[in-house]
């Protein structure tokens, strides 16, 4: 595996790899990896010749009293798993390079309406920042294809539109969330948990899998249960942001005739912030 920290040798290997007529995957991520990643590393390496991994702690999709500064980088332990999976570049651009005229000046992406609401309500610019780095990514890279987890379902959401809305030459895979054995999902900033925090974590995901269940069974009062789960995760101790049922495709609130949905749902768990969602079809 070749780490690569400049455009200019990521925009040369590119082009041999082009000639050579290879297909290329790309995982964009901002390191600390765990099964979760690794998981879209093996979908990747199992989709195309080439894999290219990128490892940036993006400034620009992090509001001004979020984690920049504590969030992990463990560089030496990520370059060896991603080794181990056999991939072939690991990127590792730094900030001055990749926002070389400032962020304040820096051109932005922003795709409208999606942004804006439940976890973009909730943190404001912050999908605006995701879709820039992944835009300029995409353009350094210039990949066939690139991979991203169900985890982060609004933002997977986010690239889908941006891909189409801007013409990009590229497709987007969205792969299943990986777990830990009690059910909570895996996120760099689990870390941060206490170990009480860490045996509590894993209720959000319980109650969203007790909501999906009731409304595969039937029930359609989904107001009334989602207060319900609030109240539930409130009592166990985590303050909630919000516990959201929309339609998967536009992540608006769906209207009666609507099957397939997502419950979606943020918390805080002491410092930490937790995200979770989980699919339902209300076909079955
Ligand atoms: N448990 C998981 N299962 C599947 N994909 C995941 C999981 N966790 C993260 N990913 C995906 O890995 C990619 C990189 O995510 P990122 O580096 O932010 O990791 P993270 O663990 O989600 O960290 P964070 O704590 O910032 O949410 C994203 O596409 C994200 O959706
Ligand atoms: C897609 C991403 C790497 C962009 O910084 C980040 O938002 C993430 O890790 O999910
Ligand atoms: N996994 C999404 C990146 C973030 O929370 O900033």
């Amino acid at each position: 595996m070749q780490q690569i920290s400049d455009i200019t040798p990521l925009r040369e290997i590119r082009r041999k790899w082009q000639i050579q007529g290879k297909t290329i995957a790309f995982v964009p991520t901002m390191g600390n990896l765990h099964d979760g990643h690794l998981n879209l590393v093996r979908q990747a390496k199992s989709k195309a010749d080439i894999v290219v991994v990128s490892i940036f702690v993006n400034p620009l999709q992090f509001g001004p009293d979020e984690d920049l500064e504590a969030y992990p980088r463990t560089l030496e332990q990520d370059k060896a798993a991603l080794q181990a999976l056999g991939v072939d570049v690991l990127f590792t651009p730094h900030a001055s390079a990749i926002y070389s005229r400032g962020l304040e000046k820096q051109t932005f992406v922003e795709v409208p309406g999606l942004s804006y609401m439940i976890c973009g309500a909730s943190r404001p610019g912050h999908f605006r920042g995701v879709a820039t780095i992944v835009c300029k990514l995409f353009n350094m890279v210039q990949p066939n294809m690139a991979f991203f987890g169900e985890k982060d379902f609004q933002q997977l959401q986010v690239i889908k539109a941006m891909v189409t809305d801007l013409s990009m030459n590229l497709t987007i895979y969205g792969v299943p969330t990986m777990r830990e054995s009690d059910g909570l999902a895996m996120s760099s900033r689990n870390h941060y948990l206490t170990a009480k925090e860490r045996e509590k974590a894993p209720i959000m995901y319980a109650r969203l899998c007790e909501l999906k269940q009731k409304m595969e069974s039937g029930r359609r009062d989904f107001s009334l249960m989602v207060d319900q789960v609030k109240r539930d995760l409130d009592e166990a101790g985590l303050k909630v942001d919000y516990v959201e049922v929309r339609s998967i495709d536009t992540l608006l609130s769906p209207g009666h005739e609507e099957t397939e949905l997502v419950i979606l749902a943020a918390a805080f768990l002491g410092k930490t912030r937790l995200i979770d969602n989980i699919q339902v079809s209300l076909k079955a």
